[in-house]
């Protein structure tokens, strides 16, 4: 099973003393980024620093993600070949398409035999982020087991598309959907792009409550300021954690009375409300009371 991966916050890999406290945070991953936060003139000096963090650095119950520059470029390449022998726990590989996702899996297969790793440990998260791989994203996903899920990039797909990035998001309304659809037919997880203004705290509350309510099962943060908010908004409320126990007793009645359906506060219960159920105690981290198959 995929380790949890609701806030995944960016540090951009030329920065020493964001990266020294990448594990104080308490962010399910950190991502440290070689590609967009990094400048041209800085992009072999931060490989190095991001290397040397990995291998001296305590990252508490973080994730290691590092972003990688493309797998069409030389640099994407001499990254993805340094940085995987610090043991990072996956790789963003970013403007993913098919040939970059297999081309990393091959180059991860040889530097895992390489290195004595055990084969496959190294994940792949897929950053989407153009209007190709958003297309493209079923096919994506399913090109190996290693491919844990996918990361919605919201900047670069709107350049992609040549619109405007609003605050609503309109734009990319459908990417995200669509990225949900896909993930959820394959039973990966999706994560959302990051809300770019660290000081509107309303705005990020709403955006991730959007993720919510679409699917999303984490999104990608830009400061540890925006964690608390996430994970609050990512986690069932005590009202939802509430229902779900209370009607999974009572199907407990029900299916000894032999019933199929039931009423519960006056709302019919049937097999895809109980998965609700039991998806928000998942999501809770709750162990569930009951056993058993649905209905
Ligand atoms: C579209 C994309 O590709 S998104 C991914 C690439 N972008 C990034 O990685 C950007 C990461 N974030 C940042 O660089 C910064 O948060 C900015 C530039 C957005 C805002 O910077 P600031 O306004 O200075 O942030 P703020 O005032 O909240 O900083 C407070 C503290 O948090 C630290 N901090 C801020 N962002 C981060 C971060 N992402 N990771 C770790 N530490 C951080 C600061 O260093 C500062 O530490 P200090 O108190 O010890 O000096
Ligand atoms: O990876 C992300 O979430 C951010 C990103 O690159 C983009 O929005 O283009
Ligand atoms: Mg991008």
């Amino acid at each position: 099973m995929s380790r949890i991966r609701k806030s995944m916050l960016f540090i951009p890999g030329n920065n020493p003393s964001m990266i020294q406290n990448a594990g104080v945070f308490g962010a399910d991953s950190v991502i440290l980024d070689l590609e967009d936060a990094v400048s041209m003139d800085e992009k072999d000096s931060a490989r190095n620093l991001v290397y040397n963090g990995l291998m001296a650095l305590d990252f508490g119950a973080s994730e290691k993600v590092v972003r990688i520059n493309p797998l069409d470029t030389h640099m994407g390449i001499k990254d993805l070949s340094f940085i995987s022998k610090a043991k990072p726990d996956a790789i963003l590989v970013p403007k993913a398409d098919e040939k970059s996702i297999k081309l990393c899996c091959s180059m991860l297969d040889n530097i895992e035999k390489e290195m004595n790793y055990n084969h496959g440990q190294i994940k792949i998260i897929a950053l989407i982020e153009t209007a190709y791989g958003v297309e493209k994203s079923s096919d994506i996903i399913q090109i190996s087991d290693r491919v844990e899920g996918i990361l919605l990039g919201g900047e670069d797909l709107t350049a992609d598309l040549g619109v405007h990035r609003t605050l609503q998001g309109d734009e990319i309304f459908y990417g995200r959907t669509r990225l949900v659809m896909a993930a959820k037919a394959f039973n990966k997880q999706v994560i959302d792009t990051p809300f770019t203004d660290v000081n509107d705290n309303a705005g990020l509350r709403s955006d991730s409550q959007l993720a919510v309510k679409l699917g999303f099962t984490g999104k990608a943060l830009i400061n540890p300021r925006q964690i608390d908010i996430v994970h609050e908004v990512f986690s069932p409320t005590e009202e939802e954690i509430k229902w779900a126990t209370d009607v999974l007793k009572e199907w407990e009645v029900a299916k000894a009375k032999g019933l199929g359906v039931f009423s519960f506060n006056g709302k019919m219960v049937d097999a895809p409300i109980l998965s609700r159920a039991k998806n928000t105690l998942k999501k809770a981290g709750l162990e569930l009371e009951t056993g058993g198959d649905l209905i």
